[in-house]
Order: C-alpha cells, then structure tokens, then sequence
C-alpha cells in the first residue's frame, strides 16, 4: 500500500526525482564581462561541465528553459557586516538570514568583515566569524580582516591569517574611535604589500568629523540630520586621497571601501590616472537612493538612512557614481549590509553620533544595479556582470572560480529576467530587519531562477535555500590581476575550457560604442543584439525615465586617446579620467 489520509505518502516534485546534482540550463543569453551569446550550460555536482548548443548529457537530468532570460555569474556582494558587533549592538542579519536574503536578490557569494573586539587577537577574531558563519551559510563566503589597532602582534596575525587562512584584504579604518593614524596606516600598508594582500580603507577624516560633530551637539543639532552636516563629502574626498597617496609611498595596492560621493569617487580616479593600483567600491544605497531623506521626520525613516561615509543630499550622486562605474573609475558595487532594528537605531535618538550606523542592500543590491544601471542605459548588462560579480572575483583572486559562467567554474548562476518588475518593501524581503531603505522603488530585473553551487534554491518565486550549504571559499595572496596583471589574459576562460592562449585586447570600435546623449557621452558595449539590450542614445531611454542631462554633471566632450586605451583594457591601472569631471 503507497499510503493513506493519516500517513499519505510525499509527492515528490517531478523536478527532484531526477539526479539533483545535473541540471541544465536552456536557451538563456550568458552574460559575461565582455560578451552575451546563446549557449546551454550543463552542471553536475556543482560545476559547470558544458557550455554549447546540442550538448550530449545523461537522462535524468532536470531542465530549465530559460528562454527571454538572462544568464548572469551569481552577484557577489564584497561588503557585508553579518552578525556584527558594532556602535553597541549586534546587526540583526546573521550569516543565515543575510545569506538567504542575498540569494532571493541573486547574490551567491558574500564576503563579511572580521571585526576583533577591544583586545581580541585577529587570530582569535578571525577563528570566531568562523564559528559564527560555518554551519549558518546559504551560499559560499570569504572574510576581509578589519586592524582596529597597529601593534607587532598585528602584523604578525596578518602574515598567518594570509599563509594558512585563505585571507588576503585587510580593512582599516580612518575614522570612528578604532581609527589607524597616518603612520600606522603606513605601517599597515607595508605590511599589505609584503604578503600580497590588498589594503582596503574606510576614508573619512575621523578628527574633524569628531569637531563637527562636537559643533553640531552645542548648536543643539541632536537629530539624524547632524550625521551627514557633521561628515560632509570633502571629509570623505580628503581621507581617499590621503589613503591613495599613502599607499603609493609603498606600492600597496589600494581598494577604497563604500565611495559615496562624486568628491571621493574623482580622488580614486586622480589616483588611477596617476597610476596607483587602486579599486573603488560604492553601494547599492549610494546609487539607488540620496541623502535626502536624512530631513525626514520620522526618526525612525531617517536614522534608518544613516550610514558612513553619509548618503550626499545632492540628488546628482547617484547617477554620477554609476556612471563612475560605466567608466571604470569605480569597479564594483556591494551592499555594506550592516542591518540595525528601530529599537536599535533609537540608541542615538538624543544624539545622532550614537544612531548606529548601517543600512540593508545585501538582498536588493542586484536589482537597484540593474534598475540604476542597465535599465536607465548608463551600463550594460556586461557591465553589469563586472561590477556586481566579476571584478571583486578577481580583486579577491577568486576568479574563474567565481565571477564568470564558463567551464569549470562553480555553478553559482542566475537566469534573469531584466524585464520583469517587482516592488522592494521591508514587508516582503528576506532581511531581519525591519526597514528597507529601497521602500517601494519599482525595479526591472528579477531572478527566476537562482543556482548556488548547483543547487536550485529559488525557482518560481520559491526561496529553498539549505542553512549551513555554503563553504568558506579561500582568498589566495597575490591575486594576478592586482599584483600580475597581465596574467589576467592566461586566466580568461574560453568557452570550451579554462586554459586559454593569451589573446589580443580587442579595439575599441569591436569592443564599445561610444554614443552621445545630447551633451554626454555613454559607453556601451555593442555585443549585446538590440533585441535584448535597450539601446542607448539620444530619445532611445524608455519613457519616463530621467535623460542623463539632468543631472549637474557631464563627461567632456571627447575621450582623450590615453582614455580609450584605458577603457579599452578595462582595468587601466594608471588610465586617464583627465577630462570626466
Ligand atoms: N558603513 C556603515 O555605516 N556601517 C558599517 C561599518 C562600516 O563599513 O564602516
Ligand atoms: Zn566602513
Ligand atoms: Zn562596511
């Protein structure tokens, strides 16, 4: 007897009685950092074994069809703060929800930060985020290491964390009360280039910020509005160049965490221009929402838009900092996921200095992208795929592994509808906490379908994530494409493999297009068919979208020669932004 009404027998989905380990994706557009072309992907065992058309698979194996859709490398989002003590309290996300919530957005990789506590070794620090996040993880995961002090004792964790611990960034901070002064910031740079490591810093210039903030208090301004008065975006731009010009007295390179202003984002570029190996991050909230709502009434609305560096009130940032992106003056985007309840956010409600500072993004980071970005026609879906996957794979030395659709990597993949609308409420995520600061923003680009190391954990709107499924992913000192990159062309998958011949960097003309948008000018790559790509130029943005020239800045009118080399090896350590701002 199969079973009865008291003790029925489980239906299983057609889906899972075939092997769960193979799976093919169909008819999809693979999307990768510089190419979209039609290939169906075969995965087994949490690999990708095929790529083509017509592949020869084993029966059994579960089909997607993902026709009309996107196939795009899983997100990794390079910045979260899980489980995070900080300003007082604990962030509400842990290494279970916020890894959960980073799938249902098409996120497959997160890498968190190891904060050690007043007189807790790195060492102790580092072995302690790994109790908290292994056995929680949803997906795969990799730790930076914060210095909150500089001693002897430091540089020596540094050296073991990065020999026997799969660590190679280091975040220091030049502001808050654990902050590195200019020479140990030196110190600790030094230190960073020796190993192989990158040196990421949060710049602002805590000194002054704590000044103003002083200023602010006895002027009777206690509310959240005082948090962006007291760390205005020269703050911000004056640390980010402080930190580039430390860095080059060593050669270390240098990832600037969390750019949130058209100020700081023109230092990273001076310092690439300039030659510097240095890398900028901004956030999903510095390009889906602006500072403004820090006037809000509500306590709790506008507390729960502090973070630091602040949101600018200038309504232009946002779109100037994705076009950072388009130009490769930026080069990734993550979330700074640092979550914080009403209850917790009140601790600073008699002083804005003690709100704790954070915000959500770790779940909507890849549609406000894509909203911002690809949707608004300042990138394109290639660009997209760098700056949400690829580049912060090879700024962590995780690539191919991770960060392309190719043969032999890890099946981390998202079958993407970029046509598809949903509307972000902290109703509906995923996220403990309770408040979005993306409410009700309508945004194009949804994930179907999303795969972590081959397994399908969201499907038809279905979130089947498996707590405890991802592993610690080792980050390996002396990433090529920071410290060789001309490597980076022998590591370049093809489709059929992952060795490959180095190739020559394609033209310009193959490679771009450079369009005009009445008085700017927009890059776009010329590989995606129309078809599937809005096309971008003067009157071709979909209507009712803001044109380009609306916002108070332009791009001059001609690229000079240096820039389009630059754009055209599209990691220019050392091309020119001359002429952009
Ligand atoms: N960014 C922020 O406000 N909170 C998280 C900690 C940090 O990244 O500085
Ligand atoms: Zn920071
Ligand atoms: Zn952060």
């Amino acid at each position: 007897m199969l079973g009865n009404m008291s003790n029925p027998v489980k239906k299983v989905p057609i889906h899972l009685q075939s092997s769960q380990n193979r799976l093919l994706i169909k008819n999809g557009k693979v999307v990768t950092e510089d190419d979209v072309f039609d290939e169906d992907v075969y995965i087994e065992d949490g690999i990708i074994k095929q790529m083509g058309r017509n592949l020869i698979i084993p029966g059994g194996t579960r089909v997607i069809d993902a026709r009309g859709n996107y196939l795009l490398p899983g997100g990794i989002d390079p910045h979260t703060h899980f489980d995070f003590e900080f300003m007082g309290t604990r962030s509400v996300d842990d290494f279970y929800t916020g890894t959960k919530s980073a799938i249902a957005g098409g996120t497959t990789m997160i890498i968190d930060f190891v904060f050690p506590k007043e007189g807790e070794s790195l060492l102790d620090a580092f072995y302690e985020y790994r109790r908290k996040a292994d056995g929680k993880v949803c997906c795969d995961y990799s730790l930076h290491v914060c210095l909150p002090t500089w001693s002897a004792h430091v540089q020596r964790d540094m050296e073991t964390l990065c020999k026997e611990h799969g660590v190679n960034s280091f975040k220091m901070f030049m502001a808050y009360d654990f902050m590195l002064d200019d020479g140990q910031l030196y110190s600790a740079f030094e230190q960073c280039q020796k190993l192989g490591a990158i040196a990421q810093v949060h710049a602002e210039n805590g000194p002054v910020i704590a000044k103003n903030a002083e200023r602010l208090l006895a002027q009777g301004i206690t509310g959240p509005e005082g948090h962006e008065l007291s760390r205005p975006e020269e703050l911000e731009a004056e640390a980010v160049n402080r930190a580039c010009v430390i860095a080059k007295q060593v050669d270390c390179p240098l990832y600037v965490v969390h750019v949130m202003s058209r100020s700081a984002a023109k230092k990273v570029a001076e310092a690439r221009d300039d030659g510097g190996r240095v890398y900028g991050e901004t956030l999903a909230a510095a390009l889906g929402t602006y500072g403004a709502r820090s006037e809000h009434e509500c306590f709790r609305h506008s507390a729960g838009h502090v973070l630091s560096p602040p949101l600018r009130p200038d309504p232009a940032t946002p779109d100037c900092l994705m076009t950072c992106l388009a130009l490769d003056v930026l080069q990734l985007t993550g979330s700074d996921n640092c979550t914080f309840n009403k209850s917790q956010k009140e601790l600073g409600i008699e002083n804005f200095t003690k709100i704790p500072n954070g915000v959500n993004g770790v779940e909507d980071r890849m549609s406000v992208v894509w909203e911002k970005g690809v949707h608004a026609g300042i990138i394109s879906p290639s660009r997209f795929v760098a700056v949400t996957s690829t580049n912060a794979a090879k700024i962590f030395n995780l690539y191919p592994k991770k960060g392309c659709i190719a043969v032999g990597s890890d099946a981390d993949i998202v079958v993407w509808n970029g046509n598809a609308v949903r509307t972000i409420s902290a109703q509906t995520h995923h996220q403990a906490v309770d408040f979005n600061i993306f409410e009700g923003m309508q945004c194009h680009g949804v994930p179907e379908y999303v795969i972590v190391s081959g397994r399908v954990c969201l499907e038809e709107g279905q979130l089947r994530v498996a707590e405890g499924h991802g592993h610690f992913v080792d980050t390996p000192v002396f990433a090529p494409y920071v410290y060789e990159p001309e490597k980076m062309a022998e590591l370049k998958p093809t489709r059929n493999g992952p060795a490959v011949p180095a190739v020559e960097p394609l033209e310009l003309e193959d490679d771009f297009r450079l369009m005009k948008v009445q008085h700017d000018y927009i890059l776009a790559s010329t590989h995606e068919p129309d078809s599937v790509h809005t096309p971008i130029g003067k009157g071709a943005r979909p209507e009712g979208q803001r044109n380009i020239q609306e916002s108070t800045f332009s791009l001059s009118e001609e690229l000079d020669t240096d820039r389009k080399s630059s754009i055209r090896v599209r990691n220019p350590p050392g091309g020119k932004s001359s002429g952009f701002w």
